[in-house]
């Protein structure tokens, strides 16, 4: 098997669970995996080499959570919003209607240009969501044209109760005829529990048709304002909550509590709720940042996104992400770096497989055009991606 030696990295984040950073380092690649990191000096012979020329690298960027499969734009709604509206689920209306009149070829094409132009800025994992479908053949329509554009792909049919339809009626369709459609083409379903979207009772019937589905879950949760989001993530042990904007220390210590059976220092045991936090979201609904500083405190393994969507979160650019979560949510590089690859990686459910730099793990990896990840921070705005490997292979070059 031909094997790739990267070499020349001035800092190597492998975000293993020891925070291994290696200075002047190398990578090995065989057969789209790493076999062997440690320092340049010490790299074995390679059947090709690429010298990086002393750049800092990363895993790259897990973004597990984004809604990709939509048409048309909502810029006058944003304009709107920076004039003082506030942001109201309403608006997942007009992205439906414009979505519904796209072909298979169309939207599909819409949506491998977003993968694309999000694996150009480093992300070499990601998920995405239905939701701008909602009715029975929109939404199977929609997954099975996304399945093979996207890493992970989510089931989000109860995203908006349509405007004119009862909403238990709705409900009982995505819980039933919706989910059996799409079963076979997701690998979670989820559900905005929000006011003005899926009140306690509704959310409650769509995750227990995806328990019994065998389906894993996500919810968005506590985005607009207190909420039931949280609460019921636990107790159906999903796999995230995402947004968790608003959180009292009940639901705080809820997300502890399902961190107990972890191991943070050798990453075993039974992983819990990630919390998902979606900087770009919180800016451009002029939404508290989430407290992801506190979550991390109190013991809670949190992810970042991009919730890369229309209405709500139109970039892609997990860079972005981070530098928001340093510069304003207080978390260190280290913790944010970590955050948007570890942590999406367990959100996922592939932390197995992806989210680090190690030894058996999909060789995914971030170069950056600066010789330490700290630039990212240091120098918001500024296009860093120099280039991208993905399953070994040099997908994206600055
Ligand atoms: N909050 C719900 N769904 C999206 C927004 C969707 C939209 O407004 O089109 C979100 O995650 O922010
Ligand atoms: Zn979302």
């Amino acid at each position: 098997m031909a094997t790739l030696l990267l070499t020349n990295i001035s800092q190597l984040n492998t975000v293993d669970a020891a925070h291994t950073v290696i200075a002047d380092a190398a990578v090995l690649i065989e057969d789209g995996l790493i076999s062997w990191v440690g320092a340049a000096a010490d790299a074995p012979a390679a059947d090709e080499i690429h010298d990086l020329g002393g750049r800092a690298v990363l895993p790259g960027w897990v973004d597990s959570h984004s809604h990709l499969i939509f048409a048309g734009d909502r810029a006058e709604e944003f304009a709107a919003r920076m004039a003082g509206q506030s942001y109201a689920a309403g608006g997942i209306a007009v992205t439906t209607e414009a979505t519904r009149s796209q072909t298979d070829t169309q939207l599909a094409d819409l949506v491998s240009a977003r993968r694309r132009e999000a694996l150009s800025m480093g992300t070499t994992w990601m998920e995405t969501k239905t939701g701008y479908g909602l009715n029975l053949s929109e939404e199977t329509r929609h997954a099975a044209l996304a399945k093979p554009l996207v890493e992970n792909l989510t089931f989000l049919g109860a995203h908006l109760v349509p405007a004119g339809q009862d909403a238990d009626e709705y409900t009982a369709l995505v819980a039933g005829p919706m989910m059996d459609a799409v079963a076979a083409n997701v690998d979670f379903v989820d559900v905005f529990c929000e006011r003005g979207a899926f009140n306690e009772e509704l959310t409650r019937t769509v995750l227990t048709s995806a328990v019994a589905h065998g389906i894993a879950t996500k919810v968005h949760g506590n985005q607009l304002g207190p909420g039931p989001g949280v609460k019921l993530a636990v107790e159906f042990g999903s796999a995230s909550v995402d947004h968790v904007n608003y959180l009292d220390e009940d639901d705080v210590q809820a997300l502890a509590g399902t961190w107990t059976g972890w191991d943070a220092a050798t990453r075993t045991g039974s992983a819990g709720t990630v919390a998902t936090c979606l900087p770009a979201c919180d800016l451009s609904t002029r939404q508290p940042l989430a407290p992801g500083r506190e979550l991390l405190d109190a013991g809670v393994q949190i992810a970042l996104a991009s919730n890369c969507n229309p209405g709500t979160s139109y970039t892609s650019n997990m860079n972005f992400c981070v530098a928001t979560a340093v510069l304003q949510m207080h978390l260190s590089l280290d913790e944010a770096i970590e955050a948007a690859t570890y942590g999406g990686a367990l959100a996922l459910g592939v932390a197995d497989k992806v989210g680090s730099v190690e030894v058996g793990k999909r060789a995914d990896l971030h170069v950056l055009d600066a010789p330490v990840a700290a630039h990212l921070a240091y120098r918001p705005g500024m296009n860093l991606t120099h280039s991208v490997y993905q399953g070994g292979a040099l997908v994206s070059e600055g």
